[in-house]
């Protein structure tokens, strides 16, 4: 028989069986879970990425809700175990839950959190951060330092782009797409082209709103477009950052064929999820493009990257970090376990999951109410009127 994996035990008396499949930052959230009776196990073991066995195991007879993580395939054989040992709640502590199957969630009656709205600002400010390192050579200039090889200035050492007056292309204008335009387009002054199936009525009011400031101080004023189509944005815009969830219609969005539309100086920033890039037919348009550059936070088969591209110098890569801020990550850890415990103690489904600040605040006890539960509508669950 397998050794048991480690795990760390909090109120062991507590009445209902709470397991986090992973340490998360913080204690609220810990100190939430315990004050109202639950007994909460967290698993331990040094061990990234936990198996769908190791979590069968963790979940064992009787389990009532589990935290987990974006890296866990969270399908039939999952919930049909959390829903053998008596559990009825399960959480993702991440916004995205593309590594979750609803449907099976919903035939088995498990109700499926999630954590959105803490990590938008993080999430963009890291989007800002790989277009302006991409645009600048921040990496490769930082490399050059370290190896010795910087003997003096130089009028063509590290030339990049200047964004002030470009045009920056959004792809998903939802809250992190959005939080990011407003970034580039107000701390830039760059114009902004989206798309996105629904129209980002508050983010055009931004654009309008700035563009008439920047013209009655004698600016140029920044303007905004919705693109009819995506191409349209690959085509017009420098620096292209990608925001949608993913499902099957955003899988290999950015593609061989719409990599060839892109500007030959362009800037591609992913930080929402790996297959929504080709990121084999990336690599070839690296190799064949040095002056385009690409800033990403995720891959498409994580942990690895597709042969080639470490080597490439006009890319930066950082490890699945965009909502690495710690006021977030804790906000994210509470969200997931209130999420938990709402269910469990048959609490209402919050009724905007896009502001739950009231969640977050340390200072006051969290409304009584689940803050984000995907599956909510299909499971017929009652919303707050708080
Ligand atoms: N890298 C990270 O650490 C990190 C952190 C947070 C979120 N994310 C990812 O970012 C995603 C977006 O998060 P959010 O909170 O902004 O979600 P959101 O739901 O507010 O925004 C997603 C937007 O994508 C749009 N969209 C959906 N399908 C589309 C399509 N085919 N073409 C164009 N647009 C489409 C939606 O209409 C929506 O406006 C998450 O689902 C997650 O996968 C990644
Ligand atoms: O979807 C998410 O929340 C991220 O990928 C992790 O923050």
């Amino acid at each position: 028989m397998a050794k048991p994996l480690q795990i760390e035990v909090y109120n062991p008396n507590g009445k209902y069986r709470v397991i986090s499949t992973k340490p998360m930052p913080g204690t609220r959230w810990i100190n939430l879970l315990i004050e109202q009776d639950c007994r909460l196990e967290i698993c331990t073991q040094k061990k990234t990425i936990l198996s769908v066995e190791d979590i069968i195991s963790l979940i064992g007879d009787k389990c009532d809700g589990v935290i987990g993580q974006l890296t866990e395939e969270w399908g039939e054989t999952l919930f049909s175990a959390l829903s053998r040992a008596g559990g009825k709640a399960f959480s993702n502590m991440a916004v995205g839950y593309n590594n979750v199957d609803v449907n099976a969630a919903n035939k088995y009656g498990v109700a499926v959190g999630n954590t959105p709205g803490v990590l938008t600002e993080t999430t963009a400010e890291l989007a800002a951060s790989l277009s302006l390192s991409a645009a600048r050579r921040i990496v490769e200039a930082d490399e050059f330092m370290r190896i010795g090889l910087y003997d003096g200035w130089l009028p063509h050492l590290f030339v990049g782009n200047l964004l002030k007056g470009q045009t920056v292309g959004v792809i998903g204008a939802g809250r992190i797409g959005s939080a990011y335009a407003r970034m580039m387009v107000e701390g830039f002054k760059m114009n902004l082209i989206y798309y996105d199936l629904y129209q980002a009525t508050r983010l055009e009011k931004f654009v309008t709103a700035y563009g008439q400031f920047l013209k009655a101080n004698g600016e140029q004023p920044v303007t905004w477009k919705r693109a009819s189509s995506m191409e349209e944005v690959l085509r017009e815009a420098d620096v292209i950052s990608l925001h949608p969830i993913l499902d099957k219609t955003t899988y290999h969005l950015v593609n061989k064929e719409r990599l060839a539309m892109m500007k030959k100086e362009a800037i591609l920033v992913n930080c929402s999820r790996g297959p929504v890039v080709d990121e084999v037919a990336l690599v070839e348009h690296l190799k064949a493009n040095p002056m385009f550059r690409v800033g990403l936070d995720v891959f498409e088969d994580e942990p690895y990257m597709k042969p080639g591209l470490a080597d490439m110098k006009n890319a930066i890569v950082v490890p699945h970090i965009a909502s690495a801020s710690k006021w977030t990550r804790e906000g994210m850890a509470t969200l997931a376990a209130l999420n938990v415990l709402g269910k469990i103690k048959g609490y209402p489904i919050w009724s905007d999951p896009n502001r739950v600040e009231p969640f977050l605040d340390e200072n006051s006890r969290p409304p009584a109410a689940c803050p984000s539960i995907v599956n909510s509508k299909a499971l017929g669950l009652p919303v707050s009127k708080l």
